[in-house]
């Protein structure tokens, strides 16, 4: 039996296992101003130590290899003892541990709708692992047409933005709707609607055209960068070109390092090289996503910027009563997350199938359960206006 069939009673089954509750808390306190979560550990720190002795302990040292051997949780779904509720393994009671600190939206959709009451919703989807499940080729991360038509039907209530780390042009395409706002390369590529109070207020803002030739707002932070990183880019391509699995992706303004494809015993290797490239380019960082490296320039900005300006380009920054609700399953969006828990404007609900620190108030599951709460406030929408 999996955990969705009724979240409730495990929760209540689990309470015994865990002496922390009282110590987490449980968004039940969030009534209608929905801040809270916890502070996002950020994990080892990032900064390029200079270079030790031996090839291989710059990155031991600095976490690369830590960060990256827990950069993706293994996916699982509980499984419980059929006909007794309880978790069948410690994993499991520590997923549902978790759980009371984050609970499932679902669940929970009761508690966001009375939130959300009279208020206008904007949405914010991140796509790979939210609205893709995590696969091995990134080339092929498609969506399910089920999950498009959700996006589609959402994007029909309240205004929709895809937030990706991929290049804008690619997860449009993925996405395939034109109907929804896109900001790819970790929100450093945003074509946004025109307004002029917008681009007065971003000077990299600029007036441009989108595909169907409608006047739209492009907003590219990181123009300058392009050279470096496509230099970087080539370098990288280069010197990892012999070990077997990784992969580099052109995102743009960013660049992806893959390994999920390399050996474990390579993994030191790969990181060795970024290292290698990354230390003679001081003007660009490295993060790390769902095994990979993202390459990317030191440029106060981020998901959780991208969604303020998002909000400004929709014309809803100003309002009181605007709920936005950002959905996202990797530690890029925790930048998200956590502005909008700090400005009270929304929250944050990570999709995780393993616990995790995060900033974000809910979560859920997996793709699968992210379409149905994309469902679910279509459906309840749509009753409202009856
Ligand atoms: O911000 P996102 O839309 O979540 O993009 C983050 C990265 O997602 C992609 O990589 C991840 O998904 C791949 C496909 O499932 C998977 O193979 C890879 O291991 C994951 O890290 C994308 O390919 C990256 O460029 C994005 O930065």
């Amino acid at each position: 039996m999996e955990l969705k069939a009724n979240h409730t009673s495990l929760l209540a089954e689990t309470a015994t296992l865990t002496r922390t509750r009282s110590r987490l808390g449980t968004p039940s306190t969030l009534s209608c101003s929905p801040t809270g979560g916890s502070t996002f550990l950020h994990g080892p720190s990032l900064t390029i130590p200079r270079k030790k002795n031996g090839v291989l302990d710059d990155v031991r040292s600095n976490g690369w290899l830590d960060a990256m051997r827990s950069s993706s949780p293994t996916h699982k779904k509980i499984s419980m003892d059929v006909g007794h509720g309880v978790a069948s393994s410690e994993a499991d009671a520590a997923y549902l541990t978790w759980l009371l600190e984050f609970p499932s939206a679902l669940s929970s959709f009761e508690q966001i709708t009375n939130c959300a009451k009279g208020k206008k919703i904007a949405l914010f989807l991140d796509y790979d692992g939210t609205l893709s499940p995590i696969v091995d080729n990134p080339d092929r991360a498609y969506m399910s047409d089920k999950m498009r038509a959700a996006v589609k039907s959402v994007a029909e209530y309240f205004p929709t933005a895809i937030i990706s780390g991929r290049s804008r042009e690619k997860v449009h395409e993925f996405v395939g709707l034109t109907e929804l706002h896109y900001a790819g390369s970790h929100g450093m590529d945003i074509i946004g609607p025109l307004r002029e109070s917008v681009s007065d207020n971003h000077p990299n803002c600029i007036r441009s055209t989108d595909k169907k030739g409608k006047e739209v707002n492009l907003f590219q932070p990181a123009a300058d960068f392009l050279p470096m990183i496509d230099e970087v880019r080539m370098l990288l391509v280069e010197c990892i070109r012999d070990i077997k699995g990784a992969k580099i992706e052109n995102n743009k303004f960013c660049v992806s390092v893959h390994y999920r494809n390399v050996d474990e015993e390579n993994w030191d290797l790969v990181a060795q090289r970024v290292y290698d490239i990354m230390k003679d380019y001081p003007h660009l960082r490295l993060t790390h996503g769902r095994k990979v490296l993202e390459v990317r320039p030191v440029i106060d900005w981020d998901k959780g910027k991208a969604v303020t300006f998002l909000l400004e380009s929709l014309g809803l920054n100003d309002d009181d009563d605007v709920l936005a609700i950002y959905i996202g399953d990797d530690r890029t969006d925790e930048d998200a997350f956590k502005v909008l828990s700090e400005v009270n404007k929304g929250f944050g609900i990570l999709v995780s199938s393993a616990p995790k620190e995060s900033n974000a108030v809910y979560s859920l599951c997996d793709p699968s359960e992210v379409m149905e709460f994309l469902k679910s406030l279509v459906a309840w929408k749509s009753n409202s206006l009856e």
